[in-house]
């Protein structure tokens, strides 16, 4: 049956509202402020390209060059990548050390293995709690069954390594145990959060507080959570965490606008107090709600449940059965999130309407979330070194690195949404591709050139595999919900 949220009709004018894009010179402003915020930022977005918007140079870049370093707007790791990498939870550098990151992935491993001997065997385990403080366990980490520890961590523990005895591991998360030459991939100290909870970590104090004031304070679950239930938040989450967790993205961009909301309400009643009656007062909160919406409404987007491409394994008939669970799905997902953080001023943000639309924004945008292991560069550096060297420091490395096995150096990885990146229109033969280099330790999405780009050129880049034969980069273009009509698919279209 179609879920019905009441939001949905009691906000109806508000949510048209909201979901209306902007004009193009409300566009043009906003990413000329984003721009600006950016140094030495040799691009500008226009308005009225082929494709609606699309990012162009206005400056030259030869083969190779920086074109972009964008700062993500939200972003998260994925749920089942948290055993294996503890980052920021602001910037998703790596943190802790290099000891902490191996002992972390190996408390884990060990703890996936027992279980499912024990589960082997028909005998039920102990609850993970008493660790999570110690070993900065997430809070879905902590408190879930075995059989999502084995599940979550079963996707890189592996069955051919080694397991090691539990007081090394101890040790080496404790910091008891130093590995040879680790300073060579120095990492920052864990920052707590600073509501107490379990889930989120950061590098610096800095981090700490910008996620808190964007997004975290209403989403945290610990004593100085500014969330109306911390209880009703652990269920959205680990409903997420369990089907989607999407949904956690979808949360941040509703807290990240209820706080600022309440930023721009403080102001404005500081600024006004003296003349405003409370009629005018009800107004202006509709139009600070669209203000705070801002980086929102200029975001391409459809419903999630229309846009979203039908997996393989689902028949074209039940299509219309699949996409009805899948709002479903965000119906759950979102009452939860209501019982969690409902704002009264807000409410057209808790609509399904604009729930669907948020998750439909990062289906059609958001690029990978990558950011590669130091531990996979501490390894590569002890096998480079001098003979007899190599031959001691592996004395006391070999055995981690045989109990880390196959998976020993996996990438944080996640997923996020970029503000100008998501405005770069796709082709089959781009002059730009997100890429890492060395020096990229972060999260932010980094553009690079793949040849000279002239000034006012349009800077493209590839959504999917541009080498691939006409035909199938239609079929995958489709789930972006566009036929490709670059120069060279018209080309080969042509000649077809
Ligand atoms: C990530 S958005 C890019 C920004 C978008 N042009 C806008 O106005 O917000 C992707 C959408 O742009 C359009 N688009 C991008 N590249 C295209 C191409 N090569 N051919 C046709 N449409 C394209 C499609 O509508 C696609 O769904």
């Amino acid at each position: 049956m179609e879920p019905i949220c009441p939001i949905d009709a009691n906000c109806s004018d508000q949510i048209s509202l909201l979901l209306n894009p902007p004009s193009p010179v409300q566009v043009q402003k906003y990413y000329e402020e984003v721009i600006a915020n950016r140094q030495s930022c040799g691009l500008e977005v226009r308005t009225n390209g082929e494709y609606g918007k699309g990012v162009y140079a206005n400056m030259d870049f030869k083969k190779g060059d920086l074109v972009l370093k964008d700062p993500m707007l939200f972003g998260i790791q994925h749920s089942s990548n948290k055993m294996d990498c503890l980052v920021c939870s602001h910037c998703f550098q790596f943190i802790g050390s290099l000891e902490l990151q191996i002992g972390r992935k190996l408390y884990f491993q060990n703890l996936a293995d027992s279980s499912k001997s024990r589960c082997e065997k028909g005998e039920s385990s102990s609850s993970l709690q008493d660790c999570s403080d110690q070993y900065h366990l997430s809070h879905d980490d902590s408190d879930v069954e075995d059989d999502d520890v084995e599940q979550r961590g079963s996707s890189n523990s592996k069955c051919d390594s080694i397991s090691l005895p539990k007081d090394f591991i101890d040790l080496l998360m404790n910091g008891g145990l130093k590995l040879p030459d680790s300073n060579v991939v120095p990492l920052p100290s864990v920052v707590s959060c600073p509501g107490g909870c379990k889930e989120a970590y950061y590098c610096s104090q800095l981090c700490a507080k910008a996620d808190w004031d964007s997004y975290h304070s209403l989403l945290c679950t610990g004593k100085g959570s500014k969330a109306l239930s911390t209880e009703a938040l652990s269920q959205f989450i680990q409903h997420a965490n369990e089907t989607n967790d999407i949904f956690l993205l979808a949360a941040k961009v509703i807290s990240f606008t209820i706080l600022r909301y309440r930023k721009l309400k403080e102001a404005y009643v500081e600024e006004n107090e003296k003349y405003d009656t409370p009629n005018n007062l009800r107004r202006c909160n509709f139009s600070l709600l669209l203000e705070a919406w801002e980086p929102m409404s200029v975001g391409y987007k459809r419903r999630w449940w229309d846009c979203i491409s039908l997996p393989d394994d689902v028949d074209c008939c039940d299509e219309a059965s699949f996409r009805l669970q899948i709002k479903e799905l965000a119906f759950t997902s979102l009452e939860l999130l209501k019982a969690a953080i409902f704002d009264k001023d807000c409410e057209p943000l808790f609509a399904l309407d604009i729930y669907g639309h948020i998750i439909g924004m990062f289906e059609l945008n958001n690029l990978n979330l990558v950011v590669e292991s130091p531990v996979e560069n501490y390894f590569l550096y002890i096998d480079e070194l001098p003979h007899s060297e190599k031959e001691k420091a592996e004395k006391v490395t070999q055995p981690f690195l045989d109990a880390l096995g196959d998976g020993y150096s996996n990438c944080c990885e996640g997923t996020a949404f970029f503000p100008l990146q998501s405005c770069m229109n796709h082709s089959c033969n781009p002059n730009a591709k997100a890429f890492k280099r060395e020096q990229d330790k972060d999260g932010q999405a980094i553009l690079i050139a793949l040849r000279s780009v002239r000034q006012g050129e349009e800077i493209t880049i590839s959504y999917i595999d541009e080498d691939l034969p006409f035909e199938e980069r239609q079929l995958l273009l489709a789930d972006y919900g566009f036929r490709c009509r670059c120069p060279k698919c018209l080309d080969q279209e042509l000649s077809s």
